[in-house]
């Protein structure tokens, strides 16, 4: 079988997670590709601007930098004498990592001081601060305006604090996101009568209009949201998080000191079958609310828990769910790999080692 292109989604830094093959003859797929990118990296737009340009450039020095960093965390991971930050600096790629960072942290300081400039501009034009939404709409901020506008009236707020959230952000929105939605497209590459499924749920809303999708429409696609909480349960994107306990704890009979750092296994968590039977089995219905309500409620953590978990929840699963949709409504999906042959590795997110094929069949009637 012969292929025009080969595509990838994915954004800067988790590349090879998702390729598509797209066969020939079919639509101009450089739209539909941009479209599945842009959504991929709302957060990084929202929050940094136009300035780096992942989509059109996968070779720019930042998101060189971000893949290069993913590899060095992982070789770090995976080799616990270098933990100790004095041992990575001696044994480390500390010149690389250190360059690396320097790219990283000089864009969001380059994002933060062009948003700022455009601010005191726009300020200087109308004298009234900045929006996003349309007039009459409620008025609501850009992430980083938020930050820059707190930061007026409290100066501790430096542009370093700002710089290091920022950095948070681009990292926990990105990378989470994208490692998720390639653990849907292959599970519903993977399983027809759920692409069917979902396929049947989205004709419902759409019925042979072309219309964008709205926020509306999301809010109905009930099905695709069961089966994307299954996809995160079986294939969570963060598979693992840390604590420092700050107070002494006893669990089971042990007793863990303050000041000791705990992970929690957040993969085994979902794949225990007192909770999940047949843990290995892809079962959307687990979230039926009759279903989900006789779990213990921190069984399913995809998003952690506490005071502490994703504040990008909402957001995550608005993007699935249009990238899944705009998707299924040109394509059927097929996935190539055998879920027995997938490997998995968890590095900064969960990731199938060699990549996930993917085929894109052009549907017959598009719409
Ligand atoms: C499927 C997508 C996502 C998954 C699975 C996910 C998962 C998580 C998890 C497990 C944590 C807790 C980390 C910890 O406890 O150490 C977290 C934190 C966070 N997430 Fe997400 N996330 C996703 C998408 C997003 C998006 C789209 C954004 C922003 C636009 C975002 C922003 C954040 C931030 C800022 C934190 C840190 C919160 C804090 O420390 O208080 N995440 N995320």
């Amino acid at each position: 079988m012969s292929f025009s292109k080969v595509y990838m989604i994915s954004v800067p830094g988790v590349v090879g997670q998702v390729w598509l093959l797209e066969q020939i003859p079919g639509p101009p797929s450089r739209p539909l590709i941009g479209n599945v990118f842009q959504l991929a990296v709302e957060p990084s737009e929202t929050v940094m601007g136009n300035i780096i340009n992942a989509q059109d450039n996968s070779e720019s020095d930042y998101v060189k930098a971000v893949e290069r960093m993913i590899k060095i965390i992982k070789l770090r991971q995976y080799r616990p004498w270098l933990h100790l930050n004095f041992m990575f600096r001696l044994l480390g790629p500390t010149k690389e990592h250190d360059a690396c960072i320097d790219i990283l942290h000089d864009m969001s300081r380059r994002a933060i001081t062009e948003r700022k400039r455009a601010r005191a501009k726009q300020q200087e034009a109308r004298n009234e601060p900045q929006e996003c939404d349309k007039p009459g709409k409620k008025k609501r901020l850009r992430f980083l305006d938020l930050l820059l506008d707190y930061a007026e009236d409290n100066p501790d707020l430096t542009d370093e604090n700002i710089r290091e959230e920022v950095d948070t952000l681009m990292v926990a929105g990105f990378h989470t996101t994208s490692s998720a939605l390639n653990w849907i497209l292959y599970v519903i590459g993977l399983y027809p009568d759920i692409q069917a499924k979902v396929k049947e749920e989205i004709d419902g809303i759409f019925g042979s209009s072309d219309r964008p999708v709205t926020v509306a429409d999301l809010r109905q696609m009930q099905y695709l949201e069961n089966c994307i909480k299954e996809t995160m349960r079986i294939f969570p994107p963060v598979a693992t998080i840390s604590r420092a306990i700050q107070e002494e704890v006893v669990i089971n009979n042990y007793c863990i000191p303050a000041g000791t750092s705990v992970t929690v296994f957040i993969y085994k968590l979902h794949h225990d079958p007192e909770q999940f039977p047949d843990p290995e089995v892809f079962d959307p219905d687990r979230f039926l609310p009759e279903n989900a309500n006789k779990r213990h409620p921190f069984a399913y953590i995809p998003f952690s828990a506490g005071p502490r978990n994703c504040i990008g929840q909402k957001l995550a699963m608005m993007e699935m769910k249009t990238v899944v949709c705009i998707l299924l409504r040109r394509f059927r999906v097929e996935s190539q790999v055998p879920r027995e042959n997938i490997e998995i590795i968890s590095t900064v997110v969960l990731q199938p080692k060699n990549g996930n094929i993917l085929k894109l069949f052009p549907r017959e009637k598009l719409i």
